[in-house]
């Protein structure tokens, strides 16, 4: 049987919500809901659009849980309806140099410390994930999304006149193979759930992907040896990593250059108005 975080005051626990409230931290909470499963949730709103402080502060809060062997699963939520993540938050884009090397680094350590998380790590997408949402559900070992057609997911960079890094095209092609994912990086597609699942961007839906993900961990993941996931998840992922640590230093001042150009600018200035435009409307 499944128990709420409630029912385990455990020393880990109070460690968790002590770490929380001595820190400034605000934008994601740790509690562990179940022994060995800690819920890591997002809660910026509007949208959890992933700005410099957001990407130091998830980070910051999986290395916490990385150094804590009595975790062995995480699940990746957020409590804002509708929403996984809106992506990298698009005003950071427009800030000057030195911020926007920071952010990048930022960045780079979030994908590091989710995709390098030696845990079994679950994404529940209970609302859209774009863009950088789509990569933080990529680098989790599984994805479980609700069924609500109104929520999407997808690589949709190119709509904003822009391109993935090349290390989140990497994930994009390594989950759903080469050919899709050239079609859904220059389309900018934005997969509806059924869509998402028939491509395998996804592993499953369901009309509550919190509870699907609890159920999961604790009564099928839980069972499989915790050294043989870890293990696992190091063949598959340990060349990607290394690579991407050789390549670090070469992808930020890619993108500085790149997001700082003129053109770009002017585009991405276009695709926030289209934001606000469409808020108004509603
Ligand atoms: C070889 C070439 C190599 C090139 C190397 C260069 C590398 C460059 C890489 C750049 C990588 C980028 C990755 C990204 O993540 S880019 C971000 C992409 N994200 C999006 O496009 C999402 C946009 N948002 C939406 O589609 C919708 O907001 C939503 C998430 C579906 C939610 O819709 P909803 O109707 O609920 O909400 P609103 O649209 O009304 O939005 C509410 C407010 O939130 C603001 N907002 C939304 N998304 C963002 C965002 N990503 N960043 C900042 N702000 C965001 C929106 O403007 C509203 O704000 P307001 O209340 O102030 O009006």
């Amino acid at each position: 049987m499944i128990r709420s975080a409630l029912s385990y005051p455990s020393k880990k626990n109070l460690v968790l919500q002590c770490l929380r409230r001595m820190s400034s931290l605000v934008s994601t909470s740790v509690s562990e809901v179940h022994p060995g499963v800690a819920h890591v949730t997002m809660h910026s709103p509007p949208v959890n659009s992933l700005s410099l402080s957001f990407c130091q502060e998830l980070s910051q809060n999986l290395q916490v849980i990385h150094k804590d062997k009595s975790i062995d699963i995480i699940l990746l939520q957020s409590d804002i309806p509708g929403i996984f993540s809106a992506g990298l938050d698009i005003k950071e884009f427009t800030q000057p140099k030195e911020r926007l090397m920071e952010f990048w680094t930022a960045f780079q350590q979030l994908y590091i410390d989710l995709y390098g998380a030696s845990q079994t790590t679950i994404a529940c997408m209970e609302g859209s994930a774009p863009a950088a949402g789509c990569m933080l559900a990529l680098s989790c070992d599984y994805r479980v999304m609700t069924s609500n057609t109104k929520a999407k997911i997808g690589l949709n960079e190119s709509l904003l006149g822009i391109a993935a890094p090349p290390w989140l095209a990497q994930q994009m092609m390594d989950t759903v193979g080469s050919r899709v994912a050239e079609l859904s990086l220059w389309r900018g597609t934005l997969y509806a759930p059924e869509q998402a699942l028939a491509i395998g961007l996804v592993d499953e839906l369901h009309e509550n992907p919190r509870e699907r993900a609890l159920e999961l961990a604790v009564a099928e993941f839980q069972k499989i040896p915790r050294q043989a996931r870890a293990a696992s998840k190091t063949l598959t992922r340990q060349k990607r990593l290394k690579h991407f640590h050789q390549e670090r230093q070469a992808d930020l001042e890619h993108f500085v250059n790149f997001i700082t150009q003129d053109a770009v600018q002017t585009q991405l200035r276009g695709y926030l108005q289209q934001l606000a435009a469409k808020k108004n409307k509603k």
